[in-house]
């Protein structure tokens, strides 16, 4: 399980962005975050992936040998998060050796895989960020804002596979959207960021 007690955040000059944040993900379970834009949930997540440091609170995530980093974060815009001179069998070669289901049951084309980032649409280069990231092997993926560019087809069929692989792996999914009904639709819960975090 991944349990996040009491985290806190400040932003130098700005003060808490967020205090005293205790959520929790089962694997397998697909739980909600939603807020108003700016309230912090992106560097929540942050936070929560590793990437910054909390001021105060524990994060527990238990790691296995294999693992680069048992929480994998999936980013908003997938162009930003590819090195674009890569091509993209590259792109997904840099989560160990390409495993042809995660291909598969993403429906990524084997052609796309000489292509470079900038020769993929949104959506085609999102499922590879997808891949990369679950190739990883992660326990727990937080989805910041994932679809919100996409179109809703787009968007529903990426969900589709994700929700069935969180299912299936036991992967447990931290939803993240401004977009309350699209969370109502594809999470097990949902919860309000600005319920959780007390300012
Ligand atoms: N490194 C930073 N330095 C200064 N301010 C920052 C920094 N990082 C984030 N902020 C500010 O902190 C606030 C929260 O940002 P964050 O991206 O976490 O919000 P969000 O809830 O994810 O917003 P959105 O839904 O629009 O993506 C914003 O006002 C942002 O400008």
């Amino acid at each position: 399980m991944l349990t996040i007690s009491n985290l806190t955040y400040h932003i130098a000059n700005k003060g808490y962005l967020f205090q005293n944040v205790t959520l929790s993900v089962q694997p397998g379970e697909i739980v909600g975050l939603t807020g108003h834009s700016g309230i912090g949930k992106s560097t929540f997540a942050k936070v929560v992936a590793g990437y910054l440091t909390p001021d105060e609170g524990t994060i527990n995530r238990v790691q296995n040998k294999r693992q680069p980093h048992p929480v994998q974060l999936i980013w908003q815009h997938p162009e930003q998060a590819v090195n674009p001179k890569w091509r993209i069998k590259k792109v997904l070669e840099e989560a160990g050796p390409i495993d042809d289901e995660w291909l598969e049951r993403l429906q990524i084309h084997s052609s796309w895989l000489k292509r470079f980032p900038d020769q993929l649409s949104g959506g085609e280069l999102q499922r590879i960020c997808i891949a990369r990231c679950l190739m990883t092997r992660p326990d727990f993926i937080i989805a910041d804002e994932i679809t919100t560019m996409l179109d809703p087809i787009t968007q529903a069929d990426i969900w589709d596979v994700l929700r069935q692989i969180a299912k299936t792996e036991s992967i447990g999914i931290l939803a993240i959207s401004h977009h309350y009904e699209l969370l109502e639709r594809l999470t097990d819960r949902t919860l309000s960021f600005e319920t959780l975090s007390k300012k």
